[in-house]
């Protein structure tokens, strides 16, 4: 599928982060978000799963049934949408244009199908992988962050298997990070995007 639409809105280059649930996508942007505040702009995802305690409906995810997503799906709204973990989650349009709109860095948080399928659009995002150190370390963050069935839990790291395996392929990431350290990962990842955020720094809009 190639997209027109959002292109066409086209700002600063988005950024895809993406590798396995657990591994700290969530840690490092909202860091990122927290120092670059006039900079970065996050793509609000839909999602079918259940909001967690302390996340806000329109600010993590925009919350919704099956039934609504698969419609929005079918009516053409979204740039890229996937199952993972039971679960439906996607990239509305809108959510991108949003940011785009406003001369932000566009973030997207994707599992591996979502780059996958974002690689067929025209979006032509930076795309950084969020790695663990181990898949016992990354076990022991999901466990620890206690947001998971044992169910959910499992199917998160047999998920991540395949996608530590995915993330290696050459070509797939411009820039593969071991969160191992937090302010070590941030670091590289504030350095991965050094060209970006001087280039919206720079602009006369830019506060
Ligand atoms: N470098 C780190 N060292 C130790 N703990 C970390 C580190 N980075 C993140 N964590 C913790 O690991 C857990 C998972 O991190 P986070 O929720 O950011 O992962 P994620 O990749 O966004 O997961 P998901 O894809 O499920 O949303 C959190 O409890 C977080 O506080
Ligand atoms: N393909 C997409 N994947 C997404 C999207 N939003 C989030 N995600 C990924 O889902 C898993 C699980 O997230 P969680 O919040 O339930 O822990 C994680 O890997 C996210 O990166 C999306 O719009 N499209």
């Amino acid at each position: 599928m190639r997209d027109a639409t959002v292109k066409a809105m086209a700002g600063p280059r988005p950024v895809v982060l993406s590798g396995p649930s657990g591994a700290g996508k969530s840690t490092l942007l909202k860091k990122l978000m927290k120092e670059f505040d006039s900079v970065f702009g996050f793509s609000v995802s839909h999602t079918t799963r259940k909001p967690r305690p302390g996340e806000v409906n329109g600010k993590d995810y925009h919350y919704v049934t099956r039934e609504a997503m698969q419609a929005a799906i079918d009516n053409g709204e979204f740039i890229e949408s996937a199952v993972f973990s039971g679960n439906m989650y996607g990239t509305s349009k809108a959510a991108v244009q949003a940011v785009q709109a406003k001369n932000l860095i566009c973030i997207l948080d994707i599992d591996m199908q979502g780059v996958r399928n974002i690689k067929k659009t025209d979006l032509n995002p930076i795309y950084i992988s969020i790695q663990p150190p181990s898949l016992e370390v990354l076990e022991k963050r999901l466990r620890d962050r206690k947001t998971e069935s044992e169910e959910s839990l499992q199917k998160r790291l047999l998920a991540a298997k395949v996608d530590m395996e995915y993330g290696k392929e050459p070509g797939m990431f411009d820039v593969i990070i071991v969160n191992n350290e937090l302010d070590v990962a941030y670091g590289q990842l504030k350095e991965a995007l050094l060209e970006e955020i001087n280039m919206v720094k720079k602009r006369p809009e830019s506060s």
